[in-house]
């Protein structure tokens, strides 16, 4: 009798109402989950495509930018997928032949065509901006720089893109554009973090860019930019030097080496046993230099090296004017800078140099870097082209002298300290992107940076999918719980007679 008692209160828990309710309830879990997973999975990504030409002095570099076509106006999401080296010298360099730079700019227009799907051409903004190569052709001679707008203009118009404008942009855009793109690329201003200052050094001009809690912008207003981005408020110090670039600093050195007007001229900057020669005319081509071209000098004259680090810096000085500050401080040249303060990415130029010169590494004691240049500054020339066969000659002449005007303008010129440069990282990319002004001019152009947060969902979909199968979970238990009382009975052990 008991025996079969237990027997049925056994088969209740297998009854088919207990199975079908089981069941019922598991697929009904199944069905939850799979439409929370399903609902919240981003569609099909489609993505939204940005084009900037960045007409340097030295060269044009055409970056194409991607972001997913739903997070327009969202956090850090536009990310560099291509870029594009134009042969041949910056767009300056075709005042007298205009056309040409239009022309130059085909072969990475038609690498661009290729990149950027054909159904998004039509609607992918494109934006040439030029530099200080083009600011010191406008200053010489801005019918040719307006020529050259023109002509690259019309080529560009030529593009299944959609061509938004070639333009100048001021020593103060680019400045700030290369603080946003840094900045944005590590997230730091989608999530207010501390951020980080700009250090970009061109071929024509330098900018240095930074956050400082002593700089609201009263004592020198032309210095200040500021910025409401996701919700919070910037007031950026920002200087761009025109002439200060690497290459017409080069300019300005040698200019100082032949003010005499002799046919040779030995520069400590230059390796031992380098010799070339220059024109005289072509020196002083130059706004930067071209008022102090000796008189009487002859054609050309004999440049050639002594590889001497310190008398290379001393030379490097002299292009700096430490006195005439009218403000609390200066860096030089009479611009209020205050005091250099929090990390700092180095880009561009000074980063093509650092690492060329092994010298990226900012926990290496200033003085030992020091040392390094000048051992480097020291070998002779001829034992540089051995030890660099790859490296282009003009570039493999220029890194002492460039190696050593990045040291005297970081600590001379913006008065980093031994200690204080160890917050200097020289950077190339950034998760991928190229650190420069091209980002932040395209994020500010389309308004992707939002002045104030975007809402977000209170989980993201990782969680939101957890906390959907855990409160499921939980409910189906507490479901299988609340059937107790079919349950069989555990405290009467099963007792066959
Ligand atoms: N491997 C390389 C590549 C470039 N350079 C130098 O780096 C400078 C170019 O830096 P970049 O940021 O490209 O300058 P531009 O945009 O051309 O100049 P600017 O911003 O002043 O207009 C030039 O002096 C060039 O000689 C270099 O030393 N080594």
């Amino acid at each position: 009798m008991s025996a079969q008692r237990e027997m049925k209160e056994k088969n209740l828990w297998h009854t088919p109402v207990t199975i079908i309710i089981t069941v019922i309830g598991v697929i009904a879990i199944v069905a939850l989950v799979t439409v929370a997973v399903l609902q919240n999975k981003p569609l099909h990504q489609k993505y939204k495509y940005g084009i900037v030409l960045d007409a340097g002095s030295s060269h044009t570099a055409l970056y194409i930018y991607e972001w997913p076509a739903e997070k327009d106006n969202n956090t850090g999401r536009v990310e560099q997928t291509h870029s594009c080296k134009v042969k041949g010298p910056g767009i300056s360099s075709y005042a007298s032949d205009p056309v040409k730079a239009g022309e130059s700019l085909s072969e990475c227009m038609q690498e661009a065509q290729l990149k950027v799907p054909k159904d998004r051409h039509q609607e992918t903004p494109l934006y040439l901006g030029a530099t200080a190569g083009m600011r010191l052709l406008n200053i010489e001679n801005s019918s040719a720089s307006d020529r050259v707008f023109q002509a690259v203009g019309e080529a560009l118009q030529k593009s299944p893109f959609s061509f938004q404008g070639a333009r100048i942009l001021s020593g103060q855009e680019e400045g700030a554009f290369g603080w946003v793109t840094v900045n944005y690329l590590d997230d730091r201003l989608s999530q207010g973090l501390e951020t980080t200052g700009a250090l970009d050094l061109g071929g024509a001009s330098t900018q240095i860019s930074f956050i400082s809690d002593s700089f609201d912008g009263s004592e020198s207003p032309a210095n200040s930019v500021t910025f409401r981005l996701y919700g919070n408020d910037y007031n950026l110090y920002t200087h761009s030097f025109l002439c200060y670039g690497k290459d017409q600093v080069l300019r300005l050195v040698l200019a100082h080496l032949t003010q005499s007007g002799l046919g040779n001229v030995a520069d400590p900057c230059f390796h031992s046993g380098y010799m070339e020669t220059k024109n005289y005319s072509v020196l002083y081509d130059s706004p930067c230099v071209s008022d102090r071209k000796p008189s009487g000098a002859p054609a050309t004259f004999t440049h050639s090296g002594r590889g001497d680090f310190l008398q290379c810096q001393e030379m490097v000085k002299k292009v700096f004017n430490f006195t005439n500050c009218k403000y609390s401080q200066c860096s030089f040249n009479g611009v209020f800078q205050p005091l250099v303060q929090g990390p700092f990415g180095a880009f561009s130029a000074y980063y093509f140099v650092m690492n060329f010169l092994n010298l990226t590494d900012t926990s290496i004691p200033l003085e030992v870097v020091k040392e390094k240049l000048t051992r480097y500054c020291a070998t002779p020339w001829n034992e540089i082209q051995q030890q660099h066969p790859k490296v282009k000659v003009k570039y493999l002449a220029e890194y002492c002298f460039s190696g050593t005007y990045i040291l005297t303008l970081l600590t001379e010129g913006y008065n980093f300290t031994s200690e204080s440069y160890s917050d200097i990282k020289f950077i190339k990319k950034i998760k991928g992107s190229d650190a420069g002004w091209t980002l932040g001019y395209m994020l500010n152009l389309t308004n992707m940076i939002p002045a104030e947060a975007p809402d977000t969902p209170l989980l993201p979909h990782a969680g939101y999918v957890s906390f959907v199968t855990v409160i499921a979970l939980l409910l189906f238990v507490l479901f299988i719980v609340s059937l107790r009382p079919l349950w069989p009975s555990c405290s009467k052990q099963p007792q066959i007679v």
